[in-house]
């Protein structure tokens, strides 16, 4: 039995925890889930594509955008915004397909306002030195952003509560089979409380 609505899926955690390598290989193998792309108004790092990693917009264009209501959610983060576009997401989960955001703590949180009733994964690393290990071998950012980066981290940490999930990151393969395990006993979850709230109609 499907859900007739999808499912939101929310990760997130510090920047670079890994969340973009953890949801890039786990969407080598979800097929079913729909990845949405946000808006930001960074710069494209050289690797990245336009419409693909995300869609790259102007500040004026960005805030145009918020003040239409075309945003789900957004935030600031280390000077920049990023945003989840609302329409993807309402009329994907519509459809019912599930839905995957990753996104920092702050846009989580709004999401989990509107959607009480997504699910929210939060991304642990095994170590603070780790993740400092992370943002400096990425090697996208100057060494004051990196230390914005970390000063972000500890905060974002401290939102961990929040979250309905935690998975730590320590091979990327292990996160990707836990959020799959996840989104497995998410969607069992939800068609059990659908069938017995089916007995219960019938009953009556
Ligand atoms: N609130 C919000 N955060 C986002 C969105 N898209 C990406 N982010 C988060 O913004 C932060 C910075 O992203 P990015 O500049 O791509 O750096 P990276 O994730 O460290 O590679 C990360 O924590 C992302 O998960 C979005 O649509 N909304
Ligand atoms: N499990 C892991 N073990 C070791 N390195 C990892 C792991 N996951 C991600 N990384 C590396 O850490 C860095 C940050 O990952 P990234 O996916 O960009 O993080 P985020 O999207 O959370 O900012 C990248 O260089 C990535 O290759």
């Amino acid at each position: 039995m499907k859900d007739e609505k999808g499912i939101l899926f929310v990760l997130s955690g510090p920047s670079g925890v890994g969340k973009g390598t953890v949801r890039k290989r786990l969407f080598e193998k979800a097929t079913d889930l729909k990845y949405s792309i946000s808006m930001t108004t960074r710069n494209r790092r050289p690797s990245e594509k336009d419409g693909v990693d995300y869609f790259y917009k102007s500040t004026e264009e960005f805030e145009a955008l918020i003040a239409q209501n075309e945003l789900l959610e957004y935030a600031k983060y280390v000077n920049n915004y990023y945003g989840t576009p609302r329409k993807y997401v309402e009329e994907t989960l519509a459809k019912g397909s599930d839905v995957f955001l990753e996104i920092e703590v702050q846009g989580a949180m709004q999401v989990k306002q509107n959607f009480p009733e997504g699910v929210f994964i939060f991304l642990f690393p095994p170590s603070l030195e780790e993740l400092k290990n992370r943002i400096v071998n990425r090697g996208t950012e100057s060494e004051e952003l990196v230390l914005n980066r970390l000063k972000e981290a500890s905060k974002e940490i401290e939102m961990m509560e929040a979250y309905d999930y935690v998975v730590v990151n320590d091979q990327v393969d292990h996160a990707v089979e836990k959020i799959e395990a996840i989104i497995l006993s998410e969607h069992l979850r939800r068609e059990r409380i659908a069938k017995q709230y089916k007995k219960i109609l019938e009953a009556d």
